[in-house]
């Protein structure tokens, strides 16, 4: 027997590889707005010695001073483990909102009380992967591209260890939970609102997918936004520790630069949510169709 035709017969294998061109798909079309959002996030001296700046005066400066390439920097490491975290986390979420759901017909989509259950355990189980692949991210798109990201992580192993590799993972966690609850669960609300039934019959059009996923984004993100200052300003730091765990970041990061520094970045932050998971949920919506039909 072989591997692949036998994994991809079952509705499982499925989701794993339609989840993981989900999560490419994302990674290509969002990698841009994501370095900015970093940056922005990061307080004074490191986005790029202009002070505070807008994210389109941002855009412009690094282009000018780094050229257009440095908005992509960092984007390798991801397109290959968020190709696969994505992979996992699609199949973990069709898994267990499943096992959530008491009604036993297979025929039936997962009520969504289920359905936020399921998400919610997702975004825990995949920050043991997430969060040591987001921390290489920042350290890279924040400039210190010299070693490429294997070189990074076996950089941060060496000189941090396992704890240095794995700072933030319980704020990754803190965000992620919650966030995925909201993500699924706006996904297969909207998705059903926009075009009813489709949960069932999958017969829903492309828009419906790009806005439904682009919606799920955008919700998730708002939800959780000011943890994700904090874990974006937690895992940049390198040796020399500037805030001492999460609350310390919390408070500090506010009394420091004020209420809004917790909002900061979230336009972009919302303009990419929109285009990743509009991008991520029709690659998976569409290659669980292609994959359907040649079995
Ligand atoms: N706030 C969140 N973490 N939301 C869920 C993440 C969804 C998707 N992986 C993204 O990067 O946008």
């Amino acid at each position: 027997m072989e591997f692949w035709p036998e994994f991809l017969a079952s509705s499982w294998g499925r989701e794993f590889v339609a989840g993981g061109v989900g999560g490419m798909a994302g990674v290509i079309s969002g990698h841009p707005l994501d370095t900015l959002r970093i940056r922005l996030q990061q307080p004074p001296p490191s986005t790029g010695g202009i002070g505070r700046a807008s994210a389109v005066r941002l855009l412009r400066s690094i282009v000018a001073a780094e050229g257009p390439s440095a908005l992509y920097r960092g984007m390798g490491a991801p397109l290959a483990s968020v190709t696969f975290q994505n992979a996992m986390a699609f199949q973990v979420y069709a898994i267990l909102s499943r096992s959530f759901d008491s009604s036993d017909d297979p025929t039936e989509p997962p009520s969504y009380k289920s359905v936020a259950l399921g998400g919610v355990g997702t975004g825990a189980l995949q920050s043991l992967m997430l969060s040591p692949v987001e921390l290489v991210k920042i350290r890279l798109q924040l400039g210190g591209d010299r070693l490429g990201p294997l070189g990074t992580a076996k950089h941060i192993l060496k000189h941090e260890g396992l704890r240095g590799i794995y700072r933030g993972l319980s704020i990754t966690i803190l965000r992620d939970a919650p966030s995925h609850g909201v993500y699924f669960w706006t996904y297969e609300f909207s998705r059903e609102k926009l075009h009813p039934g489709c949960r069932k019959t999958g017969q829903e059009s492309l828009g419906t997918m790009l806005v439904a996923g682009g919606l799920a984004g955008v919700a998730s993100w708002v939800c959780c936004y000011p943890l994700d200052v904090v874990k974006s300003r937690i895992q940049a730091q390198v040796g020399f520790k500037r805030y001492n765990g999460i609350v310390d970041c919390f408070q500090r990061s506010v009394r420091e630069e004020g209420v809004s520094v917790l909002w900061r970045g979230l336009g972009t932050a919302v303009a990419r949510a929109f285009v990743v998971n509009g991008a991520i949920f029709s690659a998976y919506e569409l290659a669980l169709r292609f994959l359907a039909n040649g079995n």
